[in-house]
């Protein structure tokens, strides 16, 4: 049977954080985190009548209920691996050596898993990013990874993350973007502003490992149709990710062993070959899967037409 994704308690990583005095890497035990309903504001526009019914919902969707037992209390240890890519808020690796509970997982049980670390500056948005897995929990499997959580550790002063200065952000901004929707549409939850302001914490998502980024180059029209689908899943819960739409952000379903079965959509019963990552300026809101789809189609179909150009240039 599947680990659900909510079994683990504390994960310890070795070979993520350093002793900056003796330049020795020391384990890092860190705890799960929960988010808080209300983390994350709705982008609510008001329907002035029902006439607008294509366009708006009467009310943001609400979450759909989880289907996971109780929180568990396991404890996962993994060894820091292989550098997967990386962008504005995270660094991504490969966990190898996972041990569950002191024992080598049921490869039916736990897929391969990678770690995405929080960029020193970009807490909130990590911790954006998991209220949004949260949120999709219905779809982790299908059109997006499944996450076994969020987890965060305190650094001591003597303690820092190497990963940090070994791959370090090409956008250098300290504005934290991941919030400017948040400070448009509501309040910034305290939470938030607190972690905004923290560069102390190593904080991860634990994440099923997928398969490559969307090649550049044509890609045959069932992938496009595939790809496509994977967002009308998302607009099924009212939550545009019109902003990031970029072959970074696709990724092919897992395909390294050990890996779990991909699940059919609960709304349009496909099994993707694809899954889409990347979540901390998603908006959660009251449009249609209509009105979403007529934002991201267009979105997706240049993102295609891009990525064959540049595949032409660069074969
Ligand atoms: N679950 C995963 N399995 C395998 N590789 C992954 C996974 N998640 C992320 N990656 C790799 O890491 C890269 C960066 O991940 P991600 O887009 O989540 O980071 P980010 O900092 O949020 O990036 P962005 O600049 O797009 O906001 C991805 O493009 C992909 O190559």
């Amino acid at each position: 049977m599947a680990l659900p994704q909510n079994a683990i308690k504390i994960i310890t990583l070795e070979g993520v954080v350093e002793n900056n005095a003796t330049h020795k890497l020391i384990p890092a035990v860190l705890h799960r985190m929960t988010t808080p309903l209300n983390l994350v504001p709705s982008c609510y526009d008001p329907r002035p009548d029902p006439s607008w019914a294509k366009t708006l919902l009467e009310s943001v969707p609400e979450r759909p209920p989880s289907h996971l037992p109780p929180p568990g209390t396991s404890q996962l240890h993994g060894h820091l691996a292989g550098f997967l890519g990386d962008g504005r808020s995270g660094i991504v690796f490969e966990l190898d050596n996972v041990q569950l509970d002191g024992s080598t997982p049921d490869p039916c049980s736990v897929p391969r898993l990678v770690v995405k670390i929080a960029r020193s500056n970009r807490l909130a948005a990590l911790a954006r990013e998991a209220w949004f897995y949260d949120e999709m929990e219905c779809l982790q499997g299908s059109s997006i990874a499944r996450c076994y959580g969020w987890f965060e550790m305190e650094l001591s002063p003597h303690e820092t993350v190497p990963a940090w200065e070994a791959h370090p952000a090409e956008d250098t901004t300290e504005e934290d973007y991941a919030l400017d929707d948040d400070k448009m549409f509501g309040t910034v939850h305290p939470d938030q502003l607190a972690r905004s302001a923290r560069r102390d914490v190593i904080s991860v998502l634990l994440l099923e490992q997928l398969g490559p980024r969307m090649p550049l180059g044509p890609l045959p029209e069932s992938a496009k149709t595939d790809i496509t689908s994977l967002y009308e899943d998302i607009s099924h819960l009212g939550i545009a990710v019109v902003q990031d739409i970029r072959p970074q952000n696709i990724l092919q379903a897992p395909q390294y062993q050990p890996c779990l079965p991909s699940l059919p959509s609960p709304f349009t019963h496909r099994v993707h070959s694809w899954r889409k990552i990347d979540f901390e300026l998603a908006m959660k809101t009251n449009l249609t899967p209509w009105q979403l789809s007529t934002d991201y189609k267009p979105e997706l179909e240049r993102m295609f037409e891009d990525a064959e150009l540049d595949g032409a240039e660069d074969p």
